[in-house]
């Protein structure tokens, strides 16, 4: 590998500001963030609840109007796209997986996989959704509807129907929030394989240091900002972390309590 530049990033953010002006007080939701995710890694990002995990993870998927700094996703900066040029852009390079899943209900496994590509004007050849779907262990589901499925199944799924044009980047947020222990495992091994691509990076948010210590590294947000990282974790360092991060926090959510133990297990859902 050369001297890194600009195209080694998946994703890049530059100096990101995003502030959310709905009630009388501006809430800041990322204040001047700079992280690049490189290809075939993996990153995990934390921090107490409103520190702006999801914005990051908005702004990486260009779904965020940012007010100031810049965006890049495999090279293209996303603030310079027209509408229909972003839209593109993010069905082709983004991949995103969410806590719920996000199916369709009235569509088979295969027809779920299939859409996105459907979307971009292409319809993919049979072969190509029975293979997304063995990549993920589900090539005997392919006739199954959602309601059908287990949750990880669910989730494996989407992971496949995310994957199925090949994008720079996979996003998660929480994907393991809503399953139990065995399937939250099963779908974090499917994305720490998929991050060994060197055609892509993968970046999952969660609120459980066990599914963090997955990652590559950690990277820990506070108040809108990146309050450092961690590489190759393990668990128990990441809930060290996090707990030292929460009792700095200024405004807690009792009611949103994350789990931080190093006992916290995979199934912790929020
Ligand atoms: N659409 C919005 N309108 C107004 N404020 C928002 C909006 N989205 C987020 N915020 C605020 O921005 C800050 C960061 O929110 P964000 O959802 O990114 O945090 P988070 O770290 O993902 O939190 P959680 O762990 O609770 O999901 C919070 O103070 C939140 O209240």
């Amino acid at each position: 590998m050369g001297i890194m530049n600009a195209t080694d990033f998946a994703v890049e953010l530059r100096s990101v500001r995003r502030t959310y002006r709905r009630g009388p007080e501006p809430v800041v939701g990322l204040d001047g963030v700079s992280v690049g995710f490189p290809f075939g890694t993996f990153t995990a990002v934390m921090g107490p609840s409103g520190s702006g995990k999801s914005t990051l993870l908005r702004s990486a998927a260009g779904l965020e109007a940012i007010d100031d700094g810049e965006v890049r996703v495999d090279g293209t900066v996303l603030g310079g796209l027209r509408d229909k040029e972003l839209t593109v852009l993010r069905r082709e390079r983004i991949g995103f997986v969410f806590q719920s899943f996000n199916l369709l209900p009235a569509l088979t496994a295969a027809q779920n996989v299939a859409l996105p590509a459907k979307l971009s004007g292409r319809r993919p050849a049979p072969a190509e959704v029975t293979a997304a779907l063995a990549a993920v262990g589900l090539a005997d589901r392919a006739g199954h509807r959602p309601g059908e499925l287990s949750g990880g199944q669910q989730q494996r799924v989407a992971i496949a129907r995310a994957l199925i044009t090949r994008p720079a980047v996979l996003l998660a947020d929480e994907p393991t929030g809503a399953l139990d222990t065995r399937s939250g495992r099963e779908v974090l091994a499917l994305l720490r394989g998929m991050a060994d691509d060197p055609g892509r990076a993968v970046v999952m948010v969660t609120h459980d240091p066990v599914a963090a210590a997955y990652a590559d590294r950690v990277l820990f947000l506070r108040d809108g900002r990146l309050d450092g990282s961690l590489e190759r974790p393990t668990a128990e360092q990441v809930a060290a972390r996090m707990t030292a991060l929460e009792a700095h926090a200024p405004e807690a959510h009792p009611s949103k309590a994350h789990p931080s133990q190093a006992h916290a297990s995979e199934a912790s859902a929020c």
